[in-house]
């Protein structure tokens, strides 16, 4: 393994993996993944329960280490080394938990804010500059969620939480270029219709600010036309590899779920059922 940036002529890479294989207890869940995804892209994973997405999200978080063999590398903004506290304030993680309990009593912004040291909240130790706070401020803004600075994260509903949970994400992203990226493990999960729609806006929204996506989900109507990409994944392998109009499909839905399924687009959205 090298400590070096690896550099490319084309797009930076966000993620860059090879010969992943990844064991959870004695069995292999990941099998050879090789995956490049450029900073700027927005991609959807998707597939049926326990295809591997959330091993895959974890093996990028280093909260699981693949098998060692030859050929494999997992590269992250071109690195494959990192302290990994410095590798989860850079990968703008939205988890598809509830915000953590620490967080619950506490101000919104101040949660945002904490996203700068990857904590639930600002700890006595953790001393925010006013640069941190005002972009933390703006992130809020850019989500149309400035109004809820003040409110306690406990005092919101589901898809408000979410939201203040992405403004925090932004503050833990990015190479160090100015790109972002934001790593969302199904965020729509809990949310109410409307609070659905709002997430697809704000989805639009960070696309078009040019923030990368990287979203699991298990739900097609997700996937807002800012994503160029669907990898399809089934037993710890990735299936198919391609854009939403060739892969939200009737057929290769049905044969990701191993159900009938049809497909309805509205709105440039897909709907499976
Ligand atoms: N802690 C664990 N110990 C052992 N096996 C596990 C553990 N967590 C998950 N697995 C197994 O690893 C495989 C992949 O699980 P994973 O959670 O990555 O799937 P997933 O696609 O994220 O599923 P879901 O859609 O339900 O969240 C499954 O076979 C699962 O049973």
């Amino acid at each position: 393994m090298t400590d070096r940036a690896v550099e490319t002529d084309t797009a930076p890479l966000f993620i860059d993996l090879s010969a992943v294989s990844v064991m959870r207890g004695d069995a292999v869940v990941l099998h050879d993944i090789a995956l490049e995804i450029p900073a700027g892209q927005c991609v959807a994973i998707l597939g049926p329960n326990g295809c591997g997405k959330s091993t895959l999200v974890q093996t990028l978080t280093r909260e699981l280490y693949p098998v060692v063999r030859p050929g494999m590398h997992v590269r992250i903004f071109g690195r494959e080394r990192w302290d990994v506290t410095e590798l989860r304030r850079r990968l703008g993680i939205v988890p598809s938990t509830a915000p953590p309990r620490d967080a619950l009593g506490v101000p919104a912004l101040e949660v945002v804010t904490a996203g700068f040291f990857s904590a639930a909240r600002l700890w006595p130790n953790l001393r925010p500059t006013a640069e941190m706070r005002e972009e933390a401020y703006a992130g809020m803004e850019r989500l149309g969620i400035a109004s809820l600075a003040d409110r306690e994260l406990g005092a919101m509903s589901a898809g408000q939480q979410k939201r203040v949970m992405i403004a925090r994400a932004l503050c833990s992203s990015g190479d160090g270029s100015g790109q972002r990226v934001l790593l969302l493990d199904e965020p729509s999960n809990a949310l109410d219709l409307r609070a659905q729609h709002e997430l697809r806006e704000t989805l639009m929204r960070l696309a078009g600010d040019g923030v990368g996506l990287v979203l699991v989900t298990h739900h097609t109507q997700d996937i807002v036309p800012a994503f160029e990409r669907v990898l399809m994944m089934q037993s710890g392998r990735i299936m198919a590899d391609g854009t939403p109009s060739d892969l939200l499909t009737a057929e290769a839905l049905s044969d990701l779920y191993d159900l009938q399924l049809q497909v309805q687009q509205r709105d440039d959205l897909y709907f499976a059922f």
